[in-house]
């Protein structure tokens, strides 16, 4: 999308009140209520699901789930951030809303997943869930949203009876990706040439696995084992991206902004005891090659929130993350946004994707070193992925981890990896580190 034509809402076929004439006249209607929910722990959102087309995102038990579809805004190109934002707000600007909880995350929401790359075969979709629950601490509730219709949010809308069953993925079997494991290793030295003869500093590069399963694939299948196998990550699903990801793009709240950037990663084996993975954490938090991959993306991600903030606070050492697969390096930046200018958080992380976590540094000869070697469409594999409510306070994950399960065939998913790649990188070694980044899709889907 580019020009300056709003995209229109496609409303599901049979959803419009009036048989699908005029569907952008009909307001919507939202109502949230609280509702007590049952304490299934870390999966308590996500076993709500009633159907295979789940949204989702969660972390520690908390966050939102949807279904049903009242709505879907789908763009496309560099706008594709600006024009989702613009065509969510005029819907907001007509909507009729109730919101008796008034907590992030109640009223309207639109759960959305936005493609790396401008120029590639995907965009950016928002899809707006008939019903929607949340959980925050010991808060619930339940929203429904319709247009031109005023749907009671009743506890029957989660009764278990309503919900098909689950099934498993079934026999798993793998095939390469758009570029053979073996012929990534190439890649990644050609990419370290260049940095060496000073035509970058860094860039990040991907690959990707096909796997076809023998059962038709059902996400909550997938979103189960993340987020009891992965708590420490955003568990999130949206038009059939999957994923579990550590690092979070940003969340804005209340005039807060704040993003945990991650870069420079080391692996952890199986089975490794808490001696060896403290050893592992030392090592990786004195590497210089892991700091320097680590530094470029805190700086990225600083220089793009300060011109929206009046103080920030940018840590000047990094953490160590530990996730059952990796551990990484993390820095959370955390911000006070400027009252005068407050952006949207779908606005903020437009300014901020795509970071030199997953792109490189410089941005712009990164993304096209990408673009020229990578040899395949990322889609919507690290792109932003989150949600966003009535007053543009929304967070944002960076879509790693992940999979894209196939439109046309529900047997075939794509998992995805990337690796930071500075001079001192040893091909070989990034490969090791991308197979590690798979494990987390790959332990979900075998089950
Ligand atoms: C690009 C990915 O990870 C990024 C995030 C954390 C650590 C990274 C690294 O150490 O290379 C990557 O920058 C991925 O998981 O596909």
């Amino acid at each position: 999308m580019s020009g300056s034509a709003l995209p229109q809402p496609a409303f599901p076929a049979g959803s419009a009140p009036d048989g699908g004439r005029a569907v952008g006249a009909q307001p919507l209607v939202v109502r949230t209520a609280p509702i007590s929910l049952p304490d299934g722990g870390l999966t308590t959102l996500v076993d709500l699901l009633p159907d295979a087309k789940p949204l989702a995102w969660v972390r520690r038990g908390d966050g939102i789930v949807g279904w049903g579809e009242a709505l879907r805004i789908t763009t496309t190109g560099e706008a594709r951030f600006s024009d989702a934002d613009a065509a969510w707000q005029s819907l907001l600007d007509r909507a009729v809303v109730r919101d008796d909880v008034r907590l992030p995350g109640t009223g309207p929401v639109a759960f959305g997943s936005f493609a790396f790359d401008a120029t590639s075969d995907d965009g950016g979709v928002l899809v707006v869930p008939r019903v929607v629950v949340g959980r925050r601490g010991d808060r619930a509730w339940i929203t429904t949203i319709a247009a031109g219709l005023d749907a009671a949010p009743t506890a029957a809308l989660l009764d278990p009876a309503r919900r098909t069953p689950v099934t498993g993925p079934g026999a798993v079997t793998e095939s390469d990706g758009a570029v053979a494991a073996a012929d990534w290793p190439a890649i990644v030295a050609d990419a370290v040439e260049r940095i060496q003869a000073g035509r970058l500093e860094k860039v990040v590069l991907a690959r990707d696995v096909v796997a076809t399963t023998g059962r038709a694939l059902d996400p909550r299948w997938l979103l189960r084992r993340l987020a009891a196998g992965y708590e420490a990550t955003w568990t999130f699903s949206v038009a059939g991206m999957v994923g579990a990801t550590p690092e979070l793009l940003v969340r804005s709240e209340k005039g807060l902004v704040a993003s945990r950037v991650l870069a420079g990663t080391i692996r952890r084996a199986p089975g490794m005891t808490d001696d060896d993975a403290l050893l592992h954490a030392a090592q990786l938090a004195r590497s210089s090659k892991d700091l320097e991959e680590h530094e470029h993306a805190v700086v990225s991600v600083a220089r793009a929130l300060e011109p929206f903030c009046t103080s920030m606070n940018v840590p000047e050492q990094p953490f160590v993350l530990h996730l059952p697969n990796v551990m990484h390096l993390a820095s959370d930046v955390t911000g006070v946004l400027d009252r005068d200018a407050t952006p949207s958080s779908l606005a903020l992380a437009a300014a901020l994707h795509p970071s030199a976590a997953v792109c490189g540094t410089p941005t712009v000869p990164a993304r096209d070193l990408i673009r020229e070697i990578e040899g395949m469409d990322r889609g919507r594999y690290a792109g932003p992925v989150g949600w966003t409510g009535a007053d543009g306070d929304g967070e944002w994950g960076i879509a790693l981890r992940s999979a894209r399960l196939d439109d046309a065939d529900p047997r075939r998913v794509r998992l995805f990896a990337g690796c930071g790649v500075v001079a001192a990188s040893d091909p070989a070694a990034e490969l090791a580190e991308s197979e590690a980044k798979l494990v987390p899709m790959r332990w979900a889907l075998r089950g």
